[in-house]
């Protein structure tokens, strides 16, 4: 069992502040995940959980027990870092079953807890060899085990996925999630890339400059951003936003801007009332779906149409945007607005 509670959690590094005031629950045997941009704070925020950091002010709690005093090995928590640091000389199976045998675990269970996770992980067949002989994928899994025999409440993953090629990422991402159900513990996520975040998690808690800027579902993050830097963070290829909306026939308050998602804008080849012409910039091929840039005059809009699309480059098509779609954002703050205002 293991919740854990964040409450105003605060980290100066000098003058600067890398996590400002941090309020936040993972709930027992969820997998949340803490995704933004570079030097957002996540990893500060990781470190202070598993007590590698220790919190300017604010508090940390474990099902209701404030753990920022204790150190990292007094916390229920196994963590794997994006280096996994193997020992080089030990096999697959001593590898996993280290920290076991420090703990002066008796050797049987220590066997038992290395095979159940070697299991999980697909390594079985592995266990004799040195981490040189791995490939990164399957390093990346010795590292998980040797969390995962921990028995730990919680687990942090910090970037994990980083080292792998695109390939073993996609793959790594699915047995990630797999072993989390399997497991059935809480997980703590951290990673700069949104796709992870999207495709991971129970919940994504999106951060910007240290402070959260929303926490919630995929779909709520993805559907109902909170705000034009979650819109703009979340969803690949990102967000368009359009100057002139009202163009497109949408009705548009003088202090909002507008946003549309790429799937959400429709091209023709001929002319559709309401929709405004424009050149094809560039074409991209994403597999089932082409992603089309088309200037309008003063700007720039991507749509993702189904595969083919075969007005070349500098032809003139015809721009279109589904007004129950659009997303709109306050010009000051940037806070969203509810559609149609
Ligand atoms: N030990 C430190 N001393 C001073 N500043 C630090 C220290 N650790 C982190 N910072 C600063 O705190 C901010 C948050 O850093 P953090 O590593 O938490 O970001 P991050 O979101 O994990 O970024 P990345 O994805 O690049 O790892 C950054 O501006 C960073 O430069």
């Amino acid at each position: 069992m293991a919740e854990v509670r964040i409450e105003g959690l605060r980290k100066d590094f000098g003058k600067a502040t890398a996590v400002d005031e941090l309020t936040l629950t993972v709930r027992d045997r969820e997998f949340l995940t803490l995704v933004g941009p570079s030097g957002c704070g996540k990893s500060t925020t990781l470190r202070m959980i598993c007590g590698l950091e220790r919190a300017t002010s604010g508090q940390i709690y474990f099902d209701d027990q404030a753990v920022g005093h204790l150190p990292a090995n007094k916390r229920d928590i196994a963590m794997v870092f994006q280096s996994y640091a193997l020992y080089p000389h030990r096999t697959v199976e001593q590898n996993i079953g280290f920290a076991l045998k420090m703990m002066r675990v008796p050797r049987k269970t220590i066997d038992g807890k290395v095979h159940a996770a070697a299991k999980a992980l697909g390594i079985l067949d592995l266990l004799d060899r040195k981490p040189r002989e791995l490939s990164g994928g399957q390093r990346q899994r010795v590292a998980l085990g040797r969390a995962i025999v921990r028995d730990a409440g919680a687990y942090l993953l910090d970037e994990p996925l980083s080292n792998l090629d695109a390939q073993l990422r996609v793959h790594m991402r699915a047995e990630i999630k797999r072993l989390h159900a399997e497991v059935a513990r809480t997980f703590i996520y951290v990673t700069h890339d949104q796709v992870e975040a999207m495709t991971m998690s129970d919940r994504i808690a999106v951060l910007s400059d240290g402070r959260l800027q929303q926490c919630g579902t995929p779909e709520e993050i993805y559907e109902r951003p909170a705000n034009r830097f979650v819109a703009a963070f979340m969803g690949s290829p990102p967000m368009n936003f359009l100057s002139g909306a009202r163009r497109f026939g949408v009705s548009v308050p003088d202090d909002a801007e507008v946003g549309i998602r790429p799937e959400h804008v429709r091209i023709s080849p001929t002319f559709v009332d309401g929709y405004v012409p424009g050149r094809v910039f560039v074409a991209e091929l994403l597999g089932a779906d082409v992603l089309v840039t088309v200037d309008v005059g003063d700007e720039l809009i991507k749509a993702r149409v189904p595969a083919p699309f075969d007005a070349g480059v500098d032809s003139t098509v015809y721009v279109g945007i589904d007004p129950a779609k659009i997303h709109m954002f306050a010009a000051a703050d940037g806070r969203a607005l509810p559609r149609g205002a």
